[in-house]
């Protein structure tokens, strides 16, 4: 393709090169460019180059660049010598990845570099790798001590090292109740990998989980990789120089072990030899905006194209993962047992109809939580109070004139968050100071609705007066630091009842903890996404599973949960931990009904100033539609219809295989993108677009 650009300059003799470079997707230059370079340059290189008025990061890209320059190209700026070019697997990876999910390759790319290497000159760059290379050796590092393996986890670690030998090794799903020592077995893993002088990618599904992941596995590997930068972290908490940096001894090799969150399945790996991807079930490893991929699936097929293992862990897989385990596809590893030899929390599932009407009703702390939370105080026991929610109540009140704290900008209601006096909107952030009267009628008697993790907290303190009670949740943790210092209290026993958010039931190794409570999950039994029953349970038994992970306790763990719908299959299932039987009748539900894994989806979702605009959009791309295999649902609003003034609207695609799917979406979404550029009067109040490829929600 031609460089569709006004200016037309004197090209030098010389080649051409086509360069991946993020231009806009209304412009409709997809493809890499065509650009004249002085000199033959390499694929994976890295280059400026001029695009309109800008300049640009590009990649020049792998394929056939054609013969002579023509006049009318625009040439290469600058070229970025001192870095070794990214790798035909790192192309061939973005290509796929760029291709799968419907973006440009050099969209994707810009998303998913170090943000700063889009800004530096190639000088610059130059000092930065100097400066890597004067990095200074770490201390010395104590041999560390490797626990003996419990008999599962051998045979796990066994059958990797078999794949890690395999010329072309299956995905692995490894199995293992909450509380197995997974870690462990990744631990061993990457160290035989390491071992063989390969590079290991370790992937966890939050920022907050880098920490204690990081810890163990310097802790480990600090004897074995004592060179500068041979453990490096990747995710978005970093500063853009340390990600940069970090980024870079990747690339180079110097890294031989990264651990990171769903970005860092882009890390430039020269020398990958094994992926872990821990908690592989977690929504967190889906995009969900700009370019939206699944980390896990990409982690899934990169280990495929490198031709090395991968490993899913998790004590409730995702469905998807799950069905691939029983089809064969993956092989599948089972730790059924806790390290220790401790048991799983008993699941006492508490009928709040057995309350009486009065009381409780209008409390998530009912009486006998209370009094078993006490108990487990008596003892000096720690517990855990989950609540999904954040804020002091999800809305305020006017018992007056009926008022409520809604957002101006979107279909939502501003949270009413105490500690500083606010009403903050979690959709839009539009933040206000709390009213000091109904701002309708004047009633100086508003009142919060509801209850979140803040009022639990503070109700908590109230009932139980000597406990000491610490919230976490994304509220507590803005401040660098804060969050490992609250965990760090936690694990020291300072704390008596952790109340929290999902941020707090998955993946940490709390030690003390032997009672866990979810006071108001019922919510999610109901909803419309045909994945809320799927989320709930691996929510309830990850909560659960931070119960009694020390089988040195006393007395029995428990896990309370608070339900209207004691009966309901969900938290049958729950009770007797049975993933197993859930994940069957699960997948038959899907399958009768038609859904994924047994169908494939994409979602098209249109945001514009006008609900109608958004709608009529929708249905011009339905009527563009070539494939009637490939059905397509009705428009309808999004879920929180209005985020900042903006009315979003989405449309469902459902086909019966992948490649199906696949197809229809390559030759439609470039008809979108000509139906949005010819018809732009009558879709001016659209604002954007974009293909959903196997959506998380919906
Ligand atoms: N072979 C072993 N011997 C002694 N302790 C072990 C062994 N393997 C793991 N552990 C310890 O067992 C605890 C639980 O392990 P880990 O945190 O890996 O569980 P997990 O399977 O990842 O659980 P979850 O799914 O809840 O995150 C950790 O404290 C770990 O150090
Ligand atoms: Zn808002």
């Amino acid at each position: 393709m031609k460089c569709a650009e006004s200016a037309v300059v004197e090209a030098p003799a010389g080649v051409v090169v086509r360069v991946a470079v993020d231009a806009p997707q209304h412009s409709g230059l997809n493809a890499p460019l065509d650009y004249a370079s002085e000199r033959a340059l390499a694929s994976g290189s890295l280059v400026r180059v001029p695009l309109g008025k800008r300049e640009l990061l590009g990649i020049v890209w792998p394929g056939d660049a054609v013969g002579e320059p023509a006049p009318a190209l625009r040439p290469v700026t600058a070229v970025f010598d001192a870095l070794p070019p990214l790798g035909p697997a790192w192309c061939r990876m973005l290509d796929f990845a760029a291709g799968y999910y419907q973006r440009s390759v050099g969209e994707l790319a810009s998303a998913v570099l170090p943000p700063q290497l889009r800004e530096l000159s190639p000088e610059q760059l130059v000092a930065r790798l100097r400066k890597l290379q004067k990095k200074l050796a770490r201390p010395a590092a104590a041999e560390p001590v490797r626990p003996a393996l419990a008999a599962e986890q051998a045979e796990a670690v066994a059958r990797i090292q078999a794949q890690l030998a395999a010329p072309s090794p299956k995905p692995m799903l490894l199995f293992g109740v909450t509380g197995s020592g997974k870690t462990e077995v990744y631990l061993r893993a990457a160290e035989a990998a390491l071992a063989s002088g390969r590079q290991v990618l370790v992937l966890v599904p939050e920022i907050n989980l880098t920490p204690q992941l990081e810890a163990r596995f310097t802790e480990r590997f600090a004897a074995l990789l004592p060179e500068p930068m041979a453990i490096v972290s990747l995710h978005s908490a970093l500063t853009p120089a340390q990600r940069l940096q970090n980024w870079l001894a990747a690339h180079l090799g110097r890294a031989r072990l990264v651990l990171g969150t769903r970005l860092a399945v882009f890390a430039s790996l020269p020398d990958l030899g094994l992926i872990v991807v821990d908690e592989e079930h977690d929504p967190s490893y889906k995009q969900q905006d700009g370019a939206r991929y699944s980390a896990r699936d990409l982690a899934v097929w990169r280990a495929h194209d490198a031709k090395v293992p991968v490993v899913l862990g998790s004590a409730t897989p995702s469905l998807e993962s799950w069905q691939h385990a029983e089809s064969g596809r993956y092989e599948r590893l089972t730790l059924t047992t806790r390290i220790g030899g401790g048991a799983l929390p008993r699941v006492k599932l508490f009928d709040m109809k057995t309350l009486p009407p009065s009381a409780g009703v209008t409390t998530a702390l009912t009486a006998p939580l209370l009094a078993a939370l006490k108990e487990r105080l008596d003892r000096g026991e720690q517990s855990l109070v989950f609540l999904n929610r954040r804020g002091y109540a999800p809305v305020l009140h006017c018992g007056e004139c009926q008022w409520k704290s809604d957002c101006p900008h979107c279909s939502a209601w501003r949270v009413f968050h105490k500690r500083d006096r606010t009403l903050r909107c979690h959709h839009c952030g539009f933040t206000e100071r709390v009213p000091q009267a109904c701002p309708n009628c004047g009633n100086h008697d508003i009142a919060p609705l509801g209850r979140g993790t803040e009022r639990l907290e503070e109700q908590l303190a109230e009932a139980l007066p000597g406990a000491r009670v610490m919230r976490i949740d994304a509220d507590s943790t803005r401040r660098k630091g804060e969050l490992e210092a609250q965990l760090q209290a936690v694990h020291d026993g300072d704390v008596d009842i952790l109340v929290g958010t999902q941020m707090i039931t998955k993946g940490h190794d709390f030690r003390r903890i032997r009672f866990v409570a979810a006071v108001n999950p019922d919510g999610a039994l109901f909803s419309s996404d045909f994945r809320a029953p799927e989320r709930l349970f691996a929510l309830l038994m990850q909560a659960g599973g931070r119960a009694g992970r020390d089988a040195a306790g006393e007395s029995p763990a428990e896990m309370w949960v608070q339900t209207w719908h004691r009966d309901h299959a969900l938290y049958q299932a729950l009770a007797r931990h049975d993933y197993v039987r859930f994940a069957r009748d699960q997948l038959a539900e899907r399958q009768s009904a038609g859904l994924p894994p047994f169908a494939h989806l994409a979602l098209l979702r249109a945001e514009a100033r006008t609900a109608e605009a958004a709608q009529a959009f929708l249905a011009a791309a339905a009527e563009l539609m070539q494939d009637d295999g490939v059905l397509v649902y009705p428009p309808v609003p999004h879920a929180v219809a209005r985020v900042a003034d903006v009315e979003r609207m989405q449309m469902l695609l459902e086909a019966p295989q992948r490649g199906r799917l696949q197809a229809c979406l390559r030759a439609w979404v470039p008809a979108l993108i000509a139906l949005k550029r010819e018809r732009s009067a009558e879709f001016r109040a659209v604002l954007r677009w974009a293909v959903d490829v196997d959506p998380l929600a919906i």
